[in-house]
C-alpha cells in the first residue's frame, strides 16, 4: 500500500485505464436450485472482443476540507446503458446502468479500499461501455473486474491475483472470469474457474435485443420446468470441440440450459436463432441469460456476411462482430 496515496490533500492526481471483455457461455449446464438460492452450474466461458473501458482518476480533496473517512466514488457513463442526457436514470429500467452505489464498479472500488484498509480516498470512474447492458454478456461483471484491477493499480495496493479473484467472487458469479479472460471452465455457482485449452480463433456475431432480461428471472423460469435433474450436465462435448479448432465442431457442441427459459420469457429470441441458422451460422444460442443471441461463423468473411444478413432481417436492435478468445482485464495506461 502506498502511504503517499492514503491520506492528505497533497496527493497528486493520477489515473489508470483498464479494458475488460464480454463473455459468451459455450456450455451452461444448470443443476437444481441450492439452499442459498444459487444454482450449481458447469459452464465454459469464452471472452469475446467486445469491451468496456474504465478510467479511474484520483480526485484531490477540495481545498479546506479535512481528511474524510469514507471512500467517495463518482461515476460517469458513456455508450451502452448511459441514461438519456439530463435524466438521472431509472432504478426500474434494467437497461440503464446505475451511477450510484448499485453500480458494480463502485462496489468493486469500495471493496479494494476496504481490503487494503484505505480511507478518505476520492475517485472518479469514467466508463465507456461497449458491452450491451442486461444482455447476458456480463457487462457489469466486466466493469467490476476492471475496477478491481484499476483501483489496485491506482492505489498501489498490490493485491495478489488470488485476492482479486476472491473479491471478484464476492461481487458476482461472473466477475472472476473477466479478470483472466481467455477460455475457462466454471463450477460451483460459476465463480470457481480453471483455464481450458482452446485451439484457434473463433468468429462470433451477436444480435442485440431491445431491453434487458433479468438473470434471477431467467433462473426462476428455469425452475418452473422441473425435469428431475440432480446435477448440471458436464461440458465434455464443448471441451473436446475446443481442442480441434474447428468452428463446426464447436457449433454443434454449444449448449445453454437457460436458453429455453429465456425463450419462454422472450419468444422472439427463437425467431432470431432460426434466422441466424438459416443464414448459415454453424452454431447459434442465447448468450448466458439473454436476451443477446450468439452465432458462430466459419471465419471473418463468413461472420461479416452473417452480420449483414442479421442486420437486414430487422430482428435485432443492433449486430456486433467479435473474435474470441479475448484477453482478460488489461491496464491500457496510467
Ligand atoms: C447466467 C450467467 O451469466 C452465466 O455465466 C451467470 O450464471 C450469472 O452470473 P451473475 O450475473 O454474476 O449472477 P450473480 O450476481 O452471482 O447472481 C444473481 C442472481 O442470479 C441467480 N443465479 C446466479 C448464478 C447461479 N449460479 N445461480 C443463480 O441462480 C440468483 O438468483 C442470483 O441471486
Ligand atoms: N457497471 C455496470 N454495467 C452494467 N450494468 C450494471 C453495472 N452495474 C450494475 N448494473 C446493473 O446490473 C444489471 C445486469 O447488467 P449486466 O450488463 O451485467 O447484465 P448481464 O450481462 O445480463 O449480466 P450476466 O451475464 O452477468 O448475468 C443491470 O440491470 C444493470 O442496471
Amino acid at each position: 500500500m502506498s502511504t503517499e496515496l492514503s491520506t492528505g490533500p497533497a496527493r497528486p492526481r493520477a489515473a489508470v485505464t483498464v479494458r475488460a471483455p464480454a463473455k459468451v457461455n459455450l456450455h451452461l449446464g444448470v443443476g437444481p436450485r441450492r439452499a442459498d438460492g444459487y444454482h450449481e452450474v458447469i459452464t465454459v466461458l469464452q471472452a469475446v472482443s467486445l469491451y468496456d473501458e474504465l478510467t479511474v482518476t484520483a480526485v484531490a480533496p477540495s481545498p479546506g476540507t479535512g481528511p474524510a473517512s469514507a471512500v467517495e466514488v463518482t461515476v460517469e457513463i458513456t455508450g451502452e446503458g448511459a441514461a438519456a442526457p439530463g435524466s438521472p436514470g431509472s432504478a426500474d429500467d434494467p437497461s440503464v446502468v446505475p451511477t450510484g452505489s448499485d453500480n458494480l464498479a463502485v462496489r468493486a472500488a469500495l471493496l479494494v479500499a476496504e481490503t487494503a484498509g484505505l480511507s478518505g480516498e476520492r475517485i472518479h470512474v469514467a466508463m465507456t461501455k461497449g458491452i450491451p447492458v442486461a444482455a447476458g454478456m456480463a457487462g457489469g461483471s466486466a466493469d467490476a473486474a476492471a475496477a478491481l484491477v484499476a483501483c489496485d493499480a491506482l492505489w498501489g495496493t498490490g493485491l495478489s491475483a488470488d485476492t482479486l479473484a476472491g473479491l471478484a467472487a464476492r461481487l458476482g458469479s461472473d466477475v472472476p472470469f473477466p479478470l483472466t479472460g481467455g477460455t475457462a471452465l466454471g463450477v460451483g455457482r460459476g465463480e470457481r474457474l480453471s483455464p481450458v485449452p482452446s485451439v484457434g480463433e473463433y468468429h462470433w456475431v451477436f444480435a442485440l435485443a431491445d431491453g434487458g432480461l433479468s438473470t434471477p428471472a431467467v433462473y426462476r423460469e428455469f425452475d418452473q420446468v422441473d425435469d428431475g435433474r440432480t446435477a448440471p450436465t458436464p461440458a465434455d462435448e464443448v471441451l473436446a470441440a475446443l481442442t480441434t479448432g474447428d468452428p463446426q465442431a464447436l457449433g454443434a457442441a454449444l449448449r445453454n440450459d437457460l436458453q429455453a427459459p429465456a425463450i419462454r420469457l422472450r419468444p422472439a429470441l427463437g425467431d432470431v436463432l432460426a434466422a441466424g441458422r438459416e443464414l448459415g451460422a454453424v452454431g447459434a444460442l442465447v448468450s448466458g441469460s439473454g436476451p443477446t443471441t450468439a452465432f458462430l461463423a466459419l471465419d471473418a468473411a463468413h461472420a461479416a456476411r452473417l452480420a449483414a444478413g442479421l442486420a437486414a432481417s430487422g430482428l435485432a436492435r443492433a449486430v456486433r462482430q467479435a473474435v474470441a478468445p479475448a484477453p482478460g482485464a488489461t491496464v491500457l495506461g496510467s
